[in-house]
């Protein structure tokens, strides 16, 4: 039986910033079921391996591959492609309610259940009293987790989370720990909160200076020379 293709797998990915490489040759996957961290020091290429991944830059070499096809470049088809992603702007509509956020992206996508979803995800996320309220009225932390919830909506079967855990205080990062543990999709993220990502990850892809440094499970990454250079040192050290 042939094995089934990861559910993403970037290869050899290049991406320029007129002279500057900011990801040079990057190659990891994403199984299904899988969490894998992306991290590495600022400037290392993570939010930029991000948008190659959903298309919004071009990169000069390489191919991402969602299922075994070519990604495609628009949201709307990456959704369609089982997709989602949250930003680290959030990107919310303010003036919408929490519901007609979550419902959103399920009506781009035509869904005739899109209520009966966005009301499901709510739910699983502690959200359902805060339904009819305005999402730009919350507090930062619940502006995160409608975030979460838009992307949780079309049920992905990739979900990418750009800083997840950033901005949250100590109690909204173990209850965003449980949910991703929960999660059946497979999940990318990328990260700075390193205690996050060793509690949530199966695996860990480490960047440095646009290369893949090191990839390993937590552990492994945890005890690798290079990557303490490269990271875990400089947090270490701050
Ligand atoms: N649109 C752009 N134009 C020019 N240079 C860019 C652009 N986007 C990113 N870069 C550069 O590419 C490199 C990688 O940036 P990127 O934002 O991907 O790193 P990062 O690992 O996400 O950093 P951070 O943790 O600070 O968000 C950096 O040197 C950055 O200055």
């Amino acid at each position: 039986m042939t094995p089934s293709p990861p559910r993403l797998a970037v290869s050899g990915l290049e991406v320029a910033f007129g002279g500057l490489t900011a990801l040079d040759g990057v190659s990891f996957d994403v199984r299904p079921g899988e969490t894998v961290a992306l991290i590495g020091p600022n400037g290392a290429g993570k939010t930029t391996a991000f948008n190659a991944i959903c298309g919004l830059v071009k990169p000069r070499k390489g191919t991402v591959h969602i299922d075994g096809r070519p990604a495609p470049a628009r949201t709307t088809r990456l959704l369609a492609a089982g997709v989602a992603r949250t930003l680290q702007g959030l990107g919310l509509f303010d003036r919408l309610t929490v519901l007609d956020n979550v419902r959103a992206p399920l009506i781009a996508l035509r869904d005739r259940d899109a209520d009966a979803k966005a009301r499901t995800v709510l739910d699983d996320l502690g959200l359902t009293g805060l339904a009819d309220r305005p999402a730009g009225a919350l507090p930062y932390p619940e502006r995160k987790r409608v975030a979460l919830a838009r992307a949780l909506a079309p049920r992905p079967r990739l979900l990418l989370l750009d800083e997840p855990a950033g901005g949250l205080g100590p109690a909204d990062i173990d209850a965003l720990a449980e949910t991703v543990d929960r999660l059946d999709c497979a999940v990318l993220l990328v990260e700075h909160h390193v205690d996050f990502v060793m509690r949530t990850a199966d695996r860990i892809v480490v960047l440095d200076f646009g290369r893949v440094i090191a990839t390993g499970t937590p552990d492994e990454v945890r005890d690798d020379p290079a990557v303490e250079a490269a990271y875990l040192g400089v947090e270490a050290a701050a």
